[in-house]
This record gives C-alpha cells, structure tokens and sequence, in this order.
C-alpha cells in the first residue's frame, strides 16, 4: 500500500492528508443522557497523521466521544469539526454522506453483513457513495490484497477467522479512503495472534499517513500504535501524554 493510496490523492476530489493539519476539533463538548452526563466539556484536536488513543474506565465516555466525532449521535453542548466541517451545522442526510465519505470505523464485533461475502462486505461501502459496482469490487480486491486476504474474498464473515473479519472490517473502512479512521476495541474479540496482526495492521496504516483515533481498554494496543495517549475519567479528559511506540 502507497502513502498516495492512504492520502487520497487518487479520488479525485482534492482531499489530501497532510500532516500537522487538524482533522478533528471537537471542544466543549458535553453528552447528556437523562441524568447522566457521559461527556462533560471533553475538548481535543487530531491532527493530520496522528495516531491518538484513548484510554479510561468503562463507562468514561470514551465510545460517546467516538460516536460524537463519527456523527453517530448529537452532542448535547460544545462543536465538532472533523476535516473542517461543522457537524452541528449538518443535517442528518449530510452526516450520513459525511459519515460514508470521510470517516472510517473498526468495531471490536466488526460488524460485517452476513449474508455478503468479504468482498461485496468491502465493495458496499464504496457503492453507498455512489462508486459503481464494478469499480467499487476492483478497489475492494486491491485492498483485501493489500491486506493479504485477497483468497478469502468470497467468503462469508461466518467462516472467517477473527481476525481475517477484522481485516475485511479494516479494508471496508479504507475503502473511501477517509480522513479518518476511529477503531472502538479493535483487538477486543481477538486472539493474540490475531491482535497482533491488527495492531501491526494499524501501526502500518498510521506510518503511511493515516489518521487513526482509537479506545480501548489494551495497554499494549496504545502503546503499539499511538503517538498520543488521551485518558478519560467521568466524562472528561484528565490526562494526556505522548507516547515511544513499543516494538
Ligand atoms: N445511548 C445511551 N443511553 C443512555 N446512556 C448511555 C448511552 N450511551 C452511553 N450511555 C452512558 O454514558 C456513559 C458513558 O458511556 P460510554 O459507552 O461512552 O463509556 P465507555 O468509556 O466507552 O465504556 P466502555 O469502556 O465500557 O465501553 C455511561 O454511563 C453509559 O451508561
């Protein structure tokens, strides 16, 4: 896989990751649900390129700041920018396309349809976009290639390993080529073989150019892959550090 490939410059519609830009401003940001607030006044910026995880207690309000940045869900106070847009100013068609084009997410249960095979699971979220079917399956072929399960593509999630589903989840992620890629325990539901593979996989994509904000509960997993630790506790930021990636 190319930095090109990972920045973008190949879609043709002048998005490229360049280092040391935001791609994410979120500030104020407050998440009340009923009596609970599961965010309260979290502010953090993402530049182009970093790889940021975040790490806390359950019930923090990490997943709550992953959905805010996906625009997954409405905060109740405070904005976000991600790639310069104000997603308070979208409406929910808007954050649906956004969501499609810009973001890309990994899920501990990988979340993959069923009834398709590796492939189509890859190629469908080019084709929501609008991206023909046709083309949409050659870049989905590319990147199980790349991702070194290209003899698996016409298989069902359900006879997939682990972590050859969480490849496919990844390739389906990449497969926009997003401005950024949010992982929610990505080695969660994993082996350790297979975890390994994933942080490797993360790590790489990272070093090519890939801005990546991940939670999870795995030491090993922040250490590894990101340059900066962001801790939670009750809703709110309480520390954050840079890290030396562990070999
Ligand atoms: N849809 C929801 N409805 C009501 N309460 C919610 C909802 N989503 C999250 N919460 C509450 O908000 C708080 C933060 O939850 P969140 O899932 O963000 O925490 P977390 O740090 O990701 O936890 P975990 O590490 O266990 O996944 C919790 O108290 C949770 O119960």
């Amino acid at each position: 896989m190319t930095s090109e490939e990972i920045s973008g410059t190949g879609r043709g519609d002048g998005v490229v990751v360049v280092r040391d830009q935001a791609v994410v401003r979120v500030s104020g940001l407050r998440k009340e649900y009923g009596d609970t607030a599961a965010l309260n006044g979290v502010s953090l910026e993402i530049g182009a390129g970093d790889a940021v995880a975040v790490m806390g207690p359950s019930g923090c309000g990490k997943s709550t700041l992953l959905n805010m940045i996906a625009g997954l869900d409405r905060p109740s106070a405070g904005s976000v920018h991600v790639h310069g847009e104000d997603l308070g100013r979208i409406n929910e068609t808007g954050l649906a396309l956004f969501r499609r084009r810009r973001i890309g997410m990994i899920f501990q249960f990988f979340n993959l349809v069923d009834d398709l095979p590796a492939i189509d699971n890859v190629a469908l979220a080019a084709q929501l976009t609008g991206t023909p079917a046709r083309q949409a399956r050659r870049r989905a072929l590319e990147l199980l290639d790349e991702l070194g399960i290209a003899d698996r593509r016409n298989v069902y999630p359900a006879a997939l390993s682990g972590g050859e589903r969480q490849r496919v989840a990844v390739a389906r992620a990449l497969m926009n080529r997003p401005a950024l890629l949010l992982a929610d325990e990505p080695t969660g539901a994993l082996d350790s073989h297979a975890g390994e593979q994933v942080m490797d996989l993360l790590l790489d994509l990272n070093e090519l150019g890939q801005t990546l904000l991940l939670v999870t509960h795995d030491q090993r997993l922040a250490t590894r892959c990101a340059s900066r630790l962001v801790t939670m506790a009750d809703g709110r930021i309480t520390g954050e550090r840079t890290l030396e990636r562990t070999a």
